[in-house]
């Protein structure tokens, strides 16, 4: 028989000092394990929908409400694994802190955070999660030169 499927859900947070500043990526490092770090995110709970996990993990282990963050909800990224010999699939959605200063407030779950630049994030993180931060960073970085060279 095949091993259940592992799911998780998250967001991939960022935020910018200034309009045309450049992308800083929140990660977080466990406390636990080989103390890797990661976007906030955890396991979908029974009867719970990705996005609300991803929100409800997001405020447990960075202490970022939804009311300060606004998530796009149509930039999501799939990432699949194998973690101890099961699959593993987790979706993350990309989110923007509305104000720079919001602090981080950590769980027992993880014993350091970083705000980091998409390079810096790629050599703390797994490479298919670094890849998919490079993507989501590509995106913005179009989005914000459509802006500046349009207004
Ligand atoms: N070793 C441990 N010791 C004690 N308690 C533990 C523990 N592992 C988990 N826990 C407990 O589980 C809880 C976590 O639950 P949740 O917080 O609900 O779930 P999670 O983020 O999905 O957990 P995890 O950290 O295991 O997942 P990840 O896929 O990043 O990481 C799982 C594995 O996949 C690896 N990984 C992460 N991203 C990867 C990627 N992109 N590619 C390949 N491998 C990756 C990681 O390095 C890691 O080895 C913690 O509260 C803790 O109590």
């Amino acid at each position: 028989m095949a091993a259940a499927e592992l799911r998780a859900a998250g967001l991939i947070v960022f935020r910018r000092k200034r309009f045309t500043g450049p992308f800083e990526y929140l990660l977080l490092q466990t406390s636990y394990g080989r103390h890797h770090w990661t976007p906030p995110k955890g396991h979908v709970d029974p009867g719970e929908s990705d996005i609300q996990t991803a929100l409800r993990e997001t405020e447990e282990e960075s202490g970022l409400k939804e009311s300060s963050l606004n998530v796009v909800k149509d930039v999501r990224k799939t990432l699949n694994y194998e973690v101890r010999g099961k699959p593993k699939i987790v979706i993350y959605w990309l989110a923007e802190l509305r104000d720079y200063n919001t602090p981080i407030r950590l769980s027992h779950e993880h014993q350091e955070y970083r705000w980091v630049s998409v390079d810096s994030a790629c050599r703390l993180l797994h490479d298919t999660t670094g890849q998919a931060l490079r993507e989501v960073d590509e995106e913005l970085k179009n989005i914000a030169k459509f802006y500046t060279e349009t207004y």
